[in-house]
């Protein structure tokens, strides 16, 4: 098939090195300055982590600890300005604009706080999007467990401006669920939400690692969130500053209350 023969060219770069299957994401001594001069800010100084295939991490800390930039410049939306990334064996920083572009699309999902929904197309038409953009057929068994589980199956002809938030935000996941992408990045999937639809969306994500053996990665301020992750990763000042195995709401907050009294 022609896109499985393009996801295979994004892979098999010749400055590729080697890493364990294992690992789905990894960062490598990353910085990441924005500005120059006096202005200039250090958002990551020396990140390193590993995200393993078939976990759910939640990466945590103060605002401003560099938490967006790190899944930003993990996911390919943002150039580190130096280190390494690699989405499994492949190092973002080897690849083309074009490269870039595939990858993402081929192998990772997202799902933001603002849902970027397109406002003319249907749900289901929105969840198919990057399917049809990539010129792929759904799986169509995967596609009706997905909807089933995030609770659409009656809300497929709608458009976004007909759905409450947390449809919308619902719609976003399964779009970002529909290719089964290796890795899934979240950055504050579950902010604007009720806990009811919170909740919804925590545990497809919860489900994708469980039974689907996904990897997933978000970015949330909410302990209740992490809580549903196998470990949390704290952020302080652009270092990883603490890990949490197991997590509960309580002993996040916990963890959270001792980061922001340092
Ligand atoms: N485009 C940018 N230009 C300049 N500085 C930036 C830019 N993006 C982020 N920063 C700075 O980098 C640092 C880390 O920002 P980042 O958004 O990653 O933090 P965060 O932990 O996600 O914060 P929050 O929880 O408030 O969303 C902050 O000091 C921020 O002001």
């Amino acid at each position: 098939m022609p896109s499985n023969a393009r996801s295979t060219d994004v892979r098999s770069t010749d400055t590729e090195p080697e890493s364990s299957p294992a690992i789905a994401a990894r960062a490598i001594d990353v910085v990441k300055t924005y500005g120059s001069g006096d202005t200039q800010v250090r958002a990551l100084d020396g990140v390193s982590a590993d995200f393993v295939r078939g976990e759910f991490t939640a990466i945590m800390g103060p605002s401003g600890s560099g938490k967006s930039t790190l899944m930003h410049c993990l996911a390919g939306l943002d150039n580190a300005t130096s280190g390494s990334v690699l989405i499994g064996d492949t190092e973002l920083m080897s690849l083309s604009d074009k490269q870039m572009t595939m990858l993402r699309r081929d192998r990772i999902g997202f799902v933001f706080q603002a849902f970027n929904l397109v406002p003319t197309l249907t749900a289901l038409e929105n969840i198919t999007l990057p399917l049809d953009i990539a010129g792929r057929k759904p799986d169509k068994e995967w596609l009706d467990t997905v909807i089933g589980r995030l609770g659409l199956l009656d809300r497929l002809s709608h458009r976004p401006g007909e759905l409450s938030g947390g449809q919308q935000q619902r719609v976003a996941c399964a779009r970002a669920l529909a290719a089964r992408p290796e890795i899934i990045f979240g950055d504050e999937p579950t902010g604007n939400l009720d806990s009811r639809s919170s909740g919804e969306v925590l545990s497809i994500l919860r489900a994708s690692v469980d039974e689907f053996g996904q990897t997933v990665v978000i970015v949330t301020h909410d302990p209740r969130a992490a809580a549903h992750a196998d470990r949390v990763v704290f952020l302080a000042d652009g270092h990883i500053v603490d890990e949490l195995r197991d997590p509960t709401a309580e002993s996040v907050l916990d963890r959270m209350k001792s980061l922001e009294t340092v």
